[in-house]
């Protein structure tokens, strides 16, 4: 198993508006999404492309949602996650596990914002980063 691209960096914050005023405002990256919710993934997200990969600005969503703790952390935001394609989820999942890494939650993959399914592998297994793999979308 071999990563593919660079999806997009994931970056937490309180506030998904002001985040995308400011990319747009400091670097010019304007060709933002509309804010969506995604209930069962407990995020706002809106993605803001740029020249060869996206940022992903995340707002947690509900008292459950996964990044309320990094917020508590880091109430300002900041980065989050890198996502990487990858060809095939399951294969890539057992190879994580196969080489040591923890994927997080059931290792089932589940379907993210890009509609796709997804895992994530822990922050301790990657030198302090979040990883997320995703299935390699259609492009
Ligand atoms: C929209 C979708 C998509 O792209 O389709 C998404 O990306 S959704 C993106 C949001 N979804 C997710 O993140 C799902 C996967 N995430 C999770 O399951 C969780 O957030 C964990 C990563 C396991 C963190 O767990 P929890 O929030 O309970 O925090 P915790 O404070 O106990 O964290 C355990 C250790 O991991 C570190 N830690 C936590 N979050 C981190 C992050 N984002 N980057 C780097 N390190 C991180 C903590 O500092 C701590 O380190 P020490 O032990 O050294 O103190
Ligand atoms: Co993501």
């Amino acid at each position: 198993m071999r990563i593919g691209r660079l999806n997009h960096i994931g970056i937490a914050t309180p506030d998904i508006e002001a985040t995308r005023d400011t990319y747009a405002a400091l670097y010019g990256a304007d060709a933002a999404t509309p804010v969506k919710d995604f209930p069962k993934l407990g995020v706002k997200v809106c993605f803001v492309s740029i020249e060869n990969t996206e940022l992903e600005l995340l707002q947690p969503l509900g008292p459950d949602s996964p990044v309320n703790k990094f917020l508590e952390k880091n109430p300002k935001g900041g980065q989050h996650h890198m996502c990487f394609e990858v060809d095939d989820i399951i294969a890539a999942r057992d190879a994580m596990r196969e080489r040591g890494a923890t994927v997080l939650g059931t290792g089932v993959p589940y379907i993210g914002a890009h509609g796709v399914p997804v895992i994530f592998v822990h922050p301790k297994d990657t030198h302090g980063v979040l990883v997320e793999l995703m299935a390699k979308p259609e492009h």
